[in-house]
């Protein structure tokens, strides 16, 4: 079945609508984690954008189908779990922090694909139909047939930029960024719901053309994110962090949109959700593991905007977010015994 129109009325940014008992396919494979500083490894982790968002969706109870790719040297145990290709070695990325592990911002990190485990191909993923789909390869594991058989699938598609512009330098493994024209990803993307990018690699595209082909969203480390659908652009606020490692914030920031969709929230508001999962995540090396009470908290909230938006539809303007925004950050600070600093200085969060 092709998707001529790839947002289904609960995904617009005017008529969002819960799904009921959600099926969402994330598809990416884990990877090993080694982060350098002054050469040394400060921490050895289970990465992958995969991780960072089913760790996610896994806490927020939204149940994910997931196919991942490692080799048998692969380490970590993990809640679902990746086809083993015999022959072949975990992808792994070496992270340089040149600048110190906690500086802020994205030029302190230099990354390296290592090794590389092989691509996810369409017969490795389900013949079945889901409500979400999402592409978030991180070592070039996604293949424009594998994103094609996605958006046969999934009733809407959500893909990380770098699973399809990311090149490798042949000699030492080194990341750069090709245009998204050049990428072989370009004709599938009019089929595509959302195309989340940092700041760094929307400069690899042209937004004022892809917004008209889908929802663009482009996240900006500790300024939070902007969404482009259409004619309307929409700033929405971060939250307060403490930034230790900024290793996974977009693949959480994705999951906390997905688990905002699902749960039918407006885009904005479930981008507002998605900048809370990114913020804590730079607060810890590696998976962060979500206060229970927190989660409990946010899903309240959850649940009192979406009353509050099906009240009255005023309520989906910018003011209201503030509002909203406000609610989740105590539902963040109070209850983590993690957060002593924060819990004192940081209820207004940085709304700027
Ligand atoms: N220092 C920070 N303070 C507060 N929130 C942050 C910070 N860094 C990231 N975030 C949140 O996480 C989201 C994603 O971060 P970012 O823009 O760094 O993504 P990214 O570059 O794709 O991340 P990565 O490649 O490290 O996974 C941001 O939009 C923001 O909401
Ligand atoms: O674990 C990380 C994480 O998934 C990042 O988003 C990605 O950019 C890196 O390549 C990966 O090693």
């Amino acid at each position: 079945m092709t998707q001529n129109h790839p947002l289904p009325p609960q995904q617009t940014p005017h008529s969002p609508r819960r799904i009921p008992n959600p099926r969402v396919l994330i598809v990416g494979n884990y990877c090993h984690d080694v982060l350098i500083q002054n050469g040394a490894v400060v921490a050895e982790t289970l990465g992958g954008a995969a991780s960072f968002i089913s760790n996610v969706l896994d806490s927020s109870s939204v149940a994910c189908d997931l196919v991942s790719k490692v080799g048998r040297d692969f380490r970590y145990e993990v809640t679902h779990p990746p086809i083993v290709a015999p022959e072949k070695e975990t992808t792994v990325f070496e992270a340089y922090f040149d600048l110190g592990i906690d500086g802020v911002g994205h030029a302190d990190r230099v990354l390296k694909r290592v090794t590389a485990c092989d691509p996810i191909l369409p017969s490795d993923i389900p013949d079945s139909r889901f409500d979400f789909g999402m592409a978030v390869g991180v070592g070039g594991e996604i293949l424009p047939e594998t994103l094609e058989k996605m958006v046969e699938i999934c009733d809407v598609v959500a893909v990380d930029i770098q699973a399809l512009i990311r090149v490798f330098d042949p000699v030492d493994g080194s990341v750069k960024l090709v245009n998204l024209k050049e990428s072989g990803f370009h004709h599938i993307l009019h089929r595509v719901g959302f195309l989340k990018a940092s700041s760094d690699e929307a400069l690899f595209m042209d937004v004022e053309q892809m917004k008209q082909l889908c929802c663009v969203v482009v996240t900006n480390g500790e300024k939070g994110c902007r969404i482009y659908d259409k004619d309307d652009e929409t700033v929405v606020p971060p939250f307060l962090a403490k930034q230790v490692d900024p290793t996974g914030a977009g693949d959480s920031f994705l999951g906390g949109l997905v688990v905002g969709l699902v749960e039918g929230l407006t885009v904005p508001d479930a981008a507002l959700l998605g900048n809370l999962f990114g913020s804590i995540t730079v607060e810890h090396i590696g998976q962060p593991k979500f206060d229970l009470m927190m989660l409990q908290r946010v899903k309240e909230e959850v649940q009192r905007r979406k009353k509050q938006c099906n009240l009255s539809s005023s309520h989906k303007n910018n003011n209201d977010r503030d509002e909203f925004h406000a609610r989740l950050s105590p539902a963040r600070f109070q209850d983590s015994p993690l957060q002593p600093k924060l819990l004192v200085n940081g209820l207004s969060g940085d709304r700027s």
